[in-house]
Order: structure tokens, then C-alpha cells, then sequence
């Protein structure tokens, strides 16, 4: 832990611009746009591909929508994670995304805490959930991550309010409204545009999964009214997501080959909800996810492709018939690197347990109990940060 604390020193010394600065804090790439390159459709060795447009386009064939779906299903059992392409959200868009929130990142600590999250010390406390975190505020695994973020989620309105105490998972800390940075000026609307987007892809993704289950042939007349391929659609019609700004500068100890790695940009997780569309800038190397032999591989970035993964809820629903696979970050790049997850996720209440044809599928036994998704989002963010009056780290 001391190392850790003295490589997060050391990088919020660079940062506030110490004696020994660098100059080159928060550089943009000087390889040009990322979307120079023409748009791969196929690799080897690597994560399989998706075109969603099938899902996007209400003229598109039945044929069509299952040669997506038969790929989507085939993702989803052997890796959890895909690429995902013809998804319709311009690349200016995109990269627009990246350099509004480089821009962000490279603003004084004192800029950046004016929206800075709300900490009360600790669970007991009551805490908020959205806006700025700092460099060591957030926690994974037990070790603190390398990153600094700002996260927005679904708004939660004031006469919608549950009453909550603050006690311990206290639903408190995540309604409320968002907390927007001032600088840069256009990223506030330029975010709130790019998320109206982004939930249409991730709503056409969930619509696509279901029937990549098949669940359209699950029959009625047996009294099932709640598995059909719409299933995921209507538990996310009001999608509580959570759009996650990520800034990591480069990891400063250097790892010994054979031995733990203690200093990560983000540990290994698995995400909780139902689907990540992850963007990021080009830097190579840096996400890795866990393959079924349990070895890592990097999953770099695909100009104009998301990374997709599979979250918790999904794994719920299909009863482990699709993984929600861990991954992590491990940045030790030269330059300051910037993702941008957005994370569709179920309704708050919604009840998930997993559908009775997916038991079927896996063994005929449930190995998941109901919960919602709302509860399990609970435990998953009071674990998540590292809380100023805590002394038992
Ligand atoms: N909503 C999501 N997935 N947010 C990002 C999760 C990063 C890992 C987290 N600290 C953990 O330990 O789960
Ligand atoms: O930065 C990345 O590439 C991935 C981040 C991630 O996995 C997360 O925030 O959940
Ligand atoms: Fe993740």
C-alpha cells in the first residue's frame, strides 16, 4: 500500500503542477483523429465483432436480425465482451466525447473538486454517488485505482424520492440530480446529446440479446407472460444508467514479471447492470479481460467501435448461460489516457431472477435468487469508494 501511495502522491504532485512537472501532462495523441482508419470488420485472435444495425433499422429482414443475433449469442457464451459496430453515432461525435473529457482532466484540482462527489465519511454518513472523484477515491478489490472520474446516472427526481436514512446501502446517496462541470463549457450538452444516443444503441443491444436466447419461442399458453425477446427491453424502459468519465495517467511502479501486480488503473471487476458501451481513446493496451483458461487479453480500441460487455444482471437472467466476465485496466502507456464507459441498465426496481428457459438451458436448477437491480447497484457503489473519516484500511 505504501507504494501505491507514494506513486498517487507523487502523480497529484505532477498533476498540481510541483517543482519537477512535466510539461506534458495531458497530451493529445499526436497520431490524428482516431477515426482515420477504415472500420475493421473481422480480426483474428482477437474479441468477435458485431454489427448491431440490424437492431437500429426498422426495415431491416428477419433474416438479417438473427445472422446478429446467432453472432451476438456466440459472443456472449465464449468471451461476455464484443466489439460492437453500426451502431449510427457519428465518429466527430465520439471523438468529440475524448477530447471534451481530456480537456476536463487537465483543469486544476481546484476546478475539478467544484463538483467533486459528496463525502460524509463513510456509509454511516450517508454519501453522494455522482459527480468528481479524485485520484486514490476509488476502490477495487480492496486497492485504490489509478484513475480519477466524474459519474452521472439517470436522474432521479425530487417527488420520486424513497425514504432513506443514510445508514449503510442507503439509496440516499444516488437520487439527486447531477453535478456538471462549468469548463469545458460544451461538454455538458454535448454529454446529455451523446446520452440520448447511446441508450437507443444500448436499447436496440438489450432487444437484440433477447431474441439471441430464443426467448420468442417461450410459450404462452404455459401462463408466461414475462419471457418474450422484449424481456430486457421493458425491464430497462427506464434504464438506470450511469455514464462513468475516466482520466488515468500512467501507472509509475514498474511490475516485476512473476510476481502480484499490487498497483492497478482499475482491478479486476465485473460490471453490474446489462451492458457497458465502452469508449476510449486509442491508447493500446490497457483494458484486458479474462479469457474462460483464465488469461488476460487486451481488448484494444477499434476506431469507432464500442467495447461491449455483459454486466451481473445479464448473467442473472440467462443463469450463468452468459458470463459477466471480469476485466481490469493496466495502463503503463506514456500518455494520460481517457474511457468513457456507459453502462444500460435495468429500471431500478427491476426484479431480475433468471428466466425460466435459460434455467431450462443451463441444468434445470436456478443458481441465482431474485433481487433487484437497485439493491445489488447498492452494495456494489458503498464498496467502491474510499471514504475520508474510514481508519481501517
Ligand atoms: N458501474 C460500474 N461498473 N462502474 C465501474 C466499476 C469499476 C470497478 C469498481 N470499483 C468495483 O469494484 O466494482
Ligand atoms: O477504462 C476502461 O477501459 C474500462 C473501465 C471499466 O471497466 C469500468 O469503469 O467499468
Ligand atoms: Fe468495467
Amino acid at each position: 500500500m505504501s507504494d501505491m501511495k507514494a506513486a498517487l502522491n507523487a502523480a497529484r504532485e505532477r498533476r498540481s503542477g510541483g517543482d519537477d512537472a512535466e510539461p506534458n501532462l495531458n497530451p493529445i495523441p499526436d497520431s490524428g483523429s482516431r477515426y482515420d482508419k477504415p472500420i475493421v470488420i473481422a480480426q483474428e485472435n482477437g474479441l468477435p465483432i458485431i454489427d448491431i444495425s440490424a437492431f437500429l433499422d426498422a426495415s431491416s429482414s428477419q433474416e438479417a436480425r438473427r445472422t446478429t443475433a446467432k453472432a451476438i449469442n456466440a459472443a456472449c457464451v465464449n468471451y461476455g465482451f464484443f466489439y460492437l459496430t453500426g451502431h449510427g453515432i457519428p465518429v466527430t461525435k465520439l471523438d468529440e466525447i475524448i477530447s471534451l473529457a481530456r480537456d476536463f482532466f487537465a483543469l486544476p484540482l481546484e476546478e475539478k473538486n467544484k463538483i467533486k462527489r459528496f463525502d460524509a465519511g463513510g456509509p454511516e454518513g450517508g454519501d453522494g454517488a455522482r459527480g468528481y472523484q479524485g485520484l486514490g477515491e476509488n476502490i477495487t478489490g480492496g486497492l485504490q485505482d489509478m484513475q480519477e472520474a466524474i459519474d452521472w446516472y439517470r436522474d432521479w427526481p425530487e417527488d420520486k424520492r424513497k425514504p432513506g436514512d443514510g445508514g449503510p446501502g442507503s439509496v440516499k446517496s444516488l437520487q439527486g440530480v447531477n453535478l456538471w462541470p462549468e469548463q469545458p463549457q460544451e461538454l455538458k450538452p454535448v454529454y446529455m446529446d451523446y446520452i440520448e444516443r447511446v441508450k437507443i444503441v444500448g436499447k436496440a443491444l438489450v432487444h437484440a440479446m433477447g431474441v439471441a436466447l430464443d426467448l420468442g419461442s417461450v410459450s404462452k399458453d404455459a401462463g408466461n407472460t414475462t419471457e418474450d425477446e422484449e424481456v430486457f427491453v421493458r425491464n430497462c424502459d427506464h434504464s438506470f444508467w450511469v455514464m462513468r468519465m475516466i482520466g488515468y495517467p500512467p501507472l509509475t511502479t514498474p511490475h516485476t514479471p512473476g510476481t502480484d501486480i499490487d498497483q492497478f488503473s482499475c482491478g479486476a471487476h465485473t460490471d453490474y447492470g446489462c451492458v457497458t458501451l465502452l469508449l476510449t481513446d486509442p491508447t493500446p493496451g490497457a483494458l484486458q479481460v479474462q479469457l474462460k483458461d483464465g488469461t488476460w487479453l487486451p481488448a484494444d480500441p477499434i476506431p469507432g467501435a464500442f467495447v461491449v460487455n455483459i454486466g451481473d444482471m445479464i448473467e442473472r437472467w440467462t443463469n450463468g448461460l452468459w458470463k459477466s466476465t471480469l476485466h481490469r485496466v493496466i495502463h503503463r502507456g506514456q500518455q494520460y489516457r481517457i474511457s468513457v464507459p456507459f453502462f444500460y441498465e435495468p429500471n431500478f426496481d427491476a426484479m431480475v431472477k433468471p428466466l425460466g428457459k435459460c434455467v431450462e438451458g443451463t441444468g434445470g436448477r436456478a443458481i441465482y435468487q431474485g433481487s433487484t437491480y437497485g439493491e445489488h447497484l447498492l452494495t456494489k457503489v458503498f464498496s467502491n469508494f474510499y471514504y475520508s473519516k474510514r481508519t481501517d484500511w
